[in-house]
C-alpha cells in the first residue's frame, strides 16, 4: 500500500486517479511515500526518509526546498501547463477591470443608497470614463504556458503586443502568434508597454525584476499585473511608482498588507489557478506521475531530475538517481556484474547535476546488491519496484 499526504486541498478528481487497494491517504507525514501540495511552505518542514516524490499539482515550485530534496534524492514534479488557461483569463479580466475602472465603479454604486441612484448615476458615470484594449499594447515578460496563452489572447482582442524570454522553448515558439514582437531585452518592453504582465517563476535571477531602473522607463500611468510571485516586484519601486502615479494600476495576487489599500492597487487572494478546472487539471496531472513513479519508477515532468521513461521488460527493475558525474553507470553496472546480475534493458538520463537510471533485470536482486548500490559514491537513492 502507498502512503500519500496532502499539504493542501487536492482535488479529488486527481486523488481518485490512486486506486483505494493500492493507494491510501494519510493524516501522518511520517508514514508518507508521497507528498501532494499546492502553495503550502514546504522550505520549514523536515521530510521523512519515507517520502520519496512530491508532487506539486501547479507550475511554481518556490514553496518547495528542491535543491535539498535533490541531494535526498527526491524527485519533485509539477503540472507544466494545467492550469495557464485560468490563470490566462484572469489577466484578461485584470486588463479589462483596470481599463474600464471597473473596480473603483462597483465599489461607487454599492456605496449608493436608493436615494436619487438613477440621477447620480448618470450624474458621476463620467468619473470612471476608461480606455479600449483595442490598439493599446500590452508587454509579457515570460513567454511559457502562461505568456503565451496571454500574449495571444490580446492580439486576438486587437492588442499590439510585445513580449520578452531569453530562453523559450522551441514548443513555447511554435505556439505563439507570429505577431508577437520580440522585445531586444526587458527595456524596451517596459518602454512601450501601457499594460505588462508578469509570467516568470521566482528564481534569484527574477527576483526584483522590476525596479526603480525599470520604474525610470515605463509609460506615465502603466498598468502592471502580477500573477508572478510577490518577489518579482521590488516593493520601494512599485511604492514610488504608486505614489506618484507612474503605475496607474498594480494589479496582484499576491497582495501586501501595506498596500491593499492603496487607491492604485487591485489586490486579488491569489485566484490565478483557483478555477474548478484547472485544480482537476493540475491534479490529474500531477497524482497520474506521481503514481507512474512510485510504481514503475518513470519520471515525467519533475523539475529536479530528468524525464525518463522505459516500458517494463522484465521481471524486476531497479531506479538509481545519483549526481551527474563521470563513472557513475560504470560503478552501477559493475556491481550488478559483480552480483552476475545481467541487465535486460536500462535507461540512463540526466538534469543539471541530477542523473537518473531505470536498470530492468531478469534475475531476482538481494538487498545486498541494493546496499551496495546505495554505497557508491554520489548515489542519491536507489529503490526496487
Ligand atoms: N497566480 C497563480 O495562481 C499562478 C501563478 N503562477 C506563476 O507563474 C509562473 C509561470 O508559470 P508558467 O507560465 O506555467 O511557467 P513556464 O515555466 O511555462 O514559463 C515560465 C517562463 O518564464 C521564462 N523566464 C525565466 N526567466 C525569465 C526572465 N528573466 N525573463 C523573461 N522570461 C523568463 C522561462 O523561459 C519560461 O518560458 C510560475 O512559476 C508561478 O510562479 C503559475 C500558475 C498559477
Ligand atoms: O501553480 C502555481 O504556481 C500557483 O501559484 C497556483 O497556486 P495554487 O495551486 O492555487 O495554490
Amino acid at each position: 500500500m502507498y502512503k500519500i499526504k496532502t499539504l493542501n486541498n487536492i482535488s479529488a478528481s486527481g486523488l481518485s486517479r490512486l486506486p483505494s487497494e493500492r493507494y491510501e491517504i494519510v493524516d501522518e507525514l511520517e508514514q508518507a511515500d508521497a507528498v501532494l501540495v499546492r502553495s503550502a511552505d514546504m522550505h520549514p518542514i523536515e521530510l521523512p526518509k519515507s517520502v520519496i516524490a512530491v508532487g506539486r499539482a501547479g507550475a511554481g515550485t518556490n514553496n518547495i526546498p528542491v535543491a535539498k530534496l535533490s541531494k535526498q534524492g527526491v524527485v519533485v514534479f509539477n503540472a507544466p501547463g494545467a492550469n495557464a488557461n485560468a490563470v490566462k483569463e484572469l489577466v484578461l479580466a485584470s486588463m479589462l477591470i483596470s481599463a474600464r475602472n471597473l473596480h473603483d465603479a462597483l465599489s461607487f454604486v454599492s456605496g449608493l443608497t436608493a436615494d436619487h441612484m438613477e440621477e447620480t448615476i448618470e450624474a458621476q458615470k463620467k468619473r470612471f470614463v476608461g480606455n479600449e484594449l483595442s490598439g493599446r499594447t500590452l508587454g509579457v515578460v515570460g513567454l511559457g504556458a502562461i505568456g503565451v496563452r496571454v500574449a495571444n489572447a490580446a492580439r486576438a482582442l486587437g492588442m499590439r503586443v510585445i513580449g520578452f524570454d531569453p530562453h523559450m522553448t522551441v514548443e513555447g515558439a511554435w505556439a505563439l502568434s507570429s505577431d508577437v514582437i520580440k522585445a531586444s531585452g526587458l527595456n524596451e518592453l517596459f518602454a512601450s508597454s501601457d499594460f505588462i504582465s508578469f509570467h516568470v517563476p521566482l528564481l534569484e535571477g527574477t527576483r526584483g525584476l522590476f525596479n526603480t531602473a525599470a520604474l525610470s522607463v515605463v509609460k506615465s500611468g502603466v498598468t502592471l499585473m502580477n500573477f508572478s510571485r510577490d518577489g518579482i516586484i521590488d516593493p520601494e519601486a512599485l511604492k514610488q511608482g504608486l505614489n506618484d502615479g507612474r503605475i496607474g494600476r498594480y494589479v496582484s495576487d499576491f497582495p501586501k498588507a501595506d498596500l491593499i489599500k492603496h487607491p492604485r492597487v487591485i489586490a486579488l487572494p491569489h485566484l490565478g489557478a483557483s478555477t474548478h478546472e484547472a485544480e482537476e487539471n493540475c491534479a490529474v496531472m500531477v497524482a497520474d506521475q506521481v503514481r507512474d513513479y512510485l510504481e514503475n519508477g518513470n519520471i515525467a515532468n519533475s523539475v529536479n531530475f530528468p524525464s525518463t521513461r522505459m516500458a517494463r521488460g522484465a521481471r524486476s527493475r531497479i531506479c538509481v538517481a545519483n549526481l551527474n558525474k563521470p563513472n557513475m553507470i560504470g560503478q552501477l553496472t559493475h556491481v550488478l556484474g559483480v552480483h552476475g546480475i545481467n541487465i535486460a534493458q536500462m535507461h540512463n538520463a540526466s538534469k543539471g547535476e541530477n542523473a537518473y537510471n531505470l536498470v530492468d533485470v531478469d534475475d531476482e536482486v538481494g538487498i545486498e546488491l541494493l546496499t551496495e548500490l546505495r554505497g557508491i559514491d554520489g548515489v542519491l537513492s536507489v529503490r526496487l519496484v
